[in-house]
């Protein structure tokens, strides 16, 4: 995996909860208060009123904070801090076999920054053969889903394996076993849940006034993710990003049935409905045949702010980090 640490929380085992304090608010891949250097949100917002504008800034900071560019010493004694009180996973392999005696296994997997190391060009986020053939062999023993904020077919470009199951666009579009335990049948029939689907062409008009808007940023780019969008800021001059979100929202704000969010270094605009990573996972938990079940012990990786959705529901999460 592309991290150096893994970090295991679990909310409801038997684990000693000292060492393993669960923190469904974790901001970001590390929380932890002065490891990023607040930059003050330039003041001059030309074309959105105040409201907004303290919107933006409070999204920049939040950026900022999960995208950090540089570590202190002060931000390393607090991840030594953080790594004490969220133990590697690595070294609790026995408690998590023990955990899961009696119990199917599922997989849940975020893909960027998880499966993929961060680059800076988007289209270029390849996951090596070695964590394809690591990805492969898990899936010949527990069902195992990919849970991307990008769109579906884009993260099946980069994992390439026909054997899992996909939900793309922050879980709004998943493809899934057709209810029951298909897995255990070699069943390969699937259906698709797509919650989002009337935004479609909301969608798509927004992606190209939001192409339109940014063009004339340097290094701005508008990914279409299908059901949602997002406005990567990672190769944007700092100086530039608030003009930048700047555009963004004197776009969105025209659609009151869309939303703001952010992730590492990335704008997301997406459908203000009530349907998140940790809602794919519970839709996926069922086609598989374990809705409230006590016999299952799904494990969900992630490293960023949306898998947090994701945290909420499970009871095993990873943590990565890098
Ligand atoms: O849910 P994920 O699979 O983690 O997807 C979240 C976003 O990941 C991608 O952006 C991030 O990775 C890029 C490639 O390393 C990086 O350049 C960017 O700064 C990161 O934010 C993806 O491009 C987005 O569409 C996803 O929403």
């Amino acid at each position: 995996m592309t991290n150096q640490n893994v970090i295991m929380s679990d909310p409801r085992s038997g684990f000693d909860s000292s060492l393993l304090s669960f923190s469904p608010a974790v901001p970001g891949p590390l929380p932890q208060p002065g490891r990023f250097i607040a930059v003050p949100a330039k003041k001059s917002f030309k074309n959105i009123d105040s409201a907004d504008a303290a919107r933006i800034t409070a999204l920049l900071d939040s950026m900022r904070a999960s995208s950090p560019t540089r570590r202190s010493s002060e931000t390393h004694e607090n991840l030594k801090s953080w790594i004490v009180r969220h133990p590697s996973a690595l070294d609790m392999f026995d408690e998590i076999i023990a955990l899961s005696k009696g119990k199917q296994i599922v997989v849940f997997l975020d893909y960027d920054g998880t499966l993929s190391p961060i680059v800076d060009d988007p289209e270029k986020a390849f996951m090596t053969t070695e964590m394809r053939e690591a990805v492969r062999d898990t899936a010949k023993y527990f069902p195992t889903a990919i849970v991307s904020g990008r769109c579906r077919a884009k993260v099946f470009n980069f994992v390439k394996l026909s054997e899992l199951y996909y939900a793309g666009s922050h879980g709004m579009d998943i493809k899934a076993p057709v209810k029951g335990r298909n897995y255990k049948k070699g069943s390969n029939q699937s259906v698709l849940c797509q919650p989002a689907k009337d935004f479609l062409p909301m969608i798509a008009k927004v992606y190209k006034s939001l192409v339109e808007k940014t063009k004339s940023i340097p290094g701005a780019k508008v990914e279409n993710n299908k059901f949602c969008l997002s406005v990567h800021f990672r190769r944007v001059e700092e100086k530039r990003w608030t003009e930048l979100a700047e555009q963004v929202k004197s776009v969105t704000k025209e659609y009151p049935k869309l939303r703001l969010t952010q992730g590492r270094k990335v704008l997301e605009i997406r459908p203000s409905i009530k349907w998140n990573k940790g809602n794919a996972l519970e839709f996926l938990l069922e086609s598989l045949g374990y809705a409230n079940s006590n016999d299952v012990l799904p494990i969900y990786i992630g490293d960023d702010r949306t898998d947090e959705d994701a945290f909420k529901v499970l009871s095993i999460v990873l943590i990565f980090f890098n």
